[in-house]
């Protein structure tokens, strides 16, 4: 196994910085918009995002949810070992609201596909934006496409993007790993 460095630590700063003035530019004071993370992986990225929003750029307080897609995805069924789910946590109202889905890597388009299935049990949103930090060009098996995206990667069957985030892994780093 071999791994490559896509993004280090600087490099994530500043693309974090980038996408939350992109957000600000469309979203001005998140009045009518809300945050979800995507579970597992999204959610660093989501709360990094709304800490940087509201300490570093002064927005007011975001509403932020974290999205568990497990037993919406559409190959739940053909896992051999039993899946463990995570939290699900919506705590205001998605109706007629914006939302920001967020996530670390957008590859097949399966997982965002999830996502639009799961969000709507918490109601209608007015629309629906996505975000993510690595966008893997070339390989959607669906036509989901991001609206604010970190860095697009070519990246090839066998290699593998891995976002780690300092407050789970001890650093900053986006790895291309090849097997
Ligand atoms: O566009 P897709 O093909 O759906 O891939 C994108 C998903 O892949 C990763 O999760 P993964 O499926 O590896 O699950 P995990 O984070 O629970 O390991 C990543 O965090 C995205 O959610
Ligand atoms: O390269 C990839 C593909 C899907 N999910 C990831 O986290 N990385």
């Amino acid at each position: 196994m071999s791994q490559k460095v896509l993004l280090n630590s600087k490099e994530v700063t500043i693309i974090l910085h980038r996408l939350a003035c992109q957000l600000i530019e469309k979203h001005l004071d998140f009045s009518d918009t809300i945050l979800i993370g995507i579970q597992p992986r999204g959610v660093f990225l989501a709360e990094r995002l709304k800490q940087l929003l509201e300490n570093e750029y002064k927005t007011p307080e975001i509403s932020l949810g974290y999205l568990d897609i497990t037993f919406f995805r559409d190959d739940f069924r053909r896992t051999e070992k039993p899946l463990e789910a995570n939290k699900t946590q919506i705590n205001f109202i998605v109706e007629n609201k914006k939302v920001i889905f967020i996530d670390d890597v957008l590859f097949t388009g399966r997982s965002i596909r999830s996502a639009l299935t799961a969000v709507q049990s918490f109601g209608r949103p007015s629309e629906i934006e996505l975000l993510v930090l690595i966008d893997r060009r070339f390989s959607r098996h669906l036509p989901i496409q991001p609206d604010y995206r970190g860095r697009q990667v070519d990246a090839i069957n066998g290699e593998k993007v891995i976002v780690s985030w300092k407050e789970n892994d001890g650093e900053d780093v986006v790895h291309l790993v090849t097997n």
